[in-house]
């Protein structure tokens, strides 16, 4: 498939602050729990419960996944139904403001079917409300009209299982986090685990890649899939372009040193973040609103989308007063922190 093709399909939604485009997701999003690597405890609570449900002939219980973005939450919520031979529509949290926008997927749902919620936190408390009902007792009650004229309407739904996907466990309120039976967080990828969906995509690229490239990227792309898929492709455009195709633990560094991934796989912007930490403010501590203004760019992709990993990395760390750049930190940008020097 062409190149253009290929990213015109990939995900809208998703951020789009890597200086390569997003991967086709369609193309190389595992399509079967077997296809997936890695996250083996989540995977073998999810077959048990896929496994019970389908004995007793029953839908699935509703599964809430939490973690950092590229980790597999909406790769999940699409095997699960493939698993159990059912259909599933995909809804956004931040489309459904209002109850109504809620109502065409309930409604449509076949038994045991599911729906997916992508970015459940953004889902308003109005329409959070009529999610308790229809999760618990497979029931809606719209009330139509106002004042007196006001009636309220019931709907009984077809029992069916609905999939929450969020960056932000914490946002959820405590009664639509207690109504998911199943909640499982998403964790960082094992180097050993990026390399072979690495090695797998390569192979479904039609791309030779030796264990040493693709330690390489794996290396490169901070535990997360989705980046590991997205240096692959970058890589893959190098090769064809300067080396006849050919891949090598050479040309994948000089590919990835080109559109500026160091070797802890941290990107421009990552980067750009430790920067303006450490020369703006004086290592910290420092709101994340002021850096976000700072670097122009939302508070809300930096929490997403850069500190979870300068975190886990203990590049930075987080207090009550601020972030702080961490010694570790200093050293990864080659600085002395203050009074050192
Ligand atoms: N366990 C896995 N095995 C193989 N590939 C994976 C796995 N998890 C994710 N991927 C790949 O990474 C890509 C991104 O994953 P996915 O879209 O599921 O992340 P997400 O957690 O939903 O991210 P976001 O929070 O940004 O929506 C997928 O398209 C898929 O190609
Ligand atoms: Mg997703």
């Amino acid at each position: 498939m062409a190149r253009e093709a290929v990213y015109q399909q990939s995900d809208p939604e998703t951020s789009a602050a890597e200086e390569v485009p997003h991967e086709p997701d369609t193309s190389l999003r595992p399509r079967r729990m077997d296809e997936m690597v890695g996250q083996r405890d989540v995977m073998e609570r999810l077959k048990i419960a896929i496994d019970a449900a389908q004995s007793r002939g029953e839908p699935l219980g509703h599964i809430l996944f939490d973690g950092p973005p590229g980790l597999g939450k909406t790769t999940f919520a699409t095997v699960i139904p493939a698993e159990m031979g059912t259909v599933v529509q995909m809804a956004n949290g931040a489309g459904l403001k209002a109850p109504k926008d809620l109502l065409p997927y309930l409604t449509n749902l076949s038994e045991g079917s599911v729906l997916f919620i992508d970015e459940i936190h953004r889902v308003p408390r109005a329409v959070e409300e009529y999610l308790y009902t229809a999760m618990e007792d497979f029931r809606i009650d719209i009330v139509l009209g106002e004042g007196v004229s006001a009636r309220t309407l019931n709907y009984e739904l077809r029992p069916f299982t609905l999939i929450g996907a969020t960056t932000r466990a914490g946002m959820l309120s405590a009664p639509l986090r207690d109504r998911f039976q199943i909640r499982e967080h998403l964790g960082w990828y094992a180097d050993s685990e990026l390399c072979e969906i690495v090695r797998r995509n390569s192979i479904k690229l039609k791309l030779p890649v030796d264990d040493e490239s693709a330690a390489v990227i794996a290396a490169r792309s901070r535990r997360t899939p989705r980046l590991a898929n997205n240096r692959l492709l970058w890589v893959r455009d190098y090769a064809q372009s300067k080396a006849n195709g050919q891949v090598s633990g050479k040309i994948a560094t000089a590919a990835l040193d080109m559109i500026g991934i160091d070797k802890m796989g941290l990107d421009k912007q990552d980067r750009g973040y430790l920067e303006t930490l450490m020369r703006v403010f004086g290592g910290g501590p420092a709101g994340l609103e002021a850096i976000a203004h700072t670097m122009n760019v939302s508070s809300d992709t930096l929490e997403d989308e850069v500190e979870p990993f300068l975190l886990r990395s203990e590049l930075i760390v987080r207090s009550r007063r601020g972030r702080m750049m961490t010694a570790l930190g200093y050293q990864h940008m080659k600085q002395l922190p203050p009074g050192k020097l």
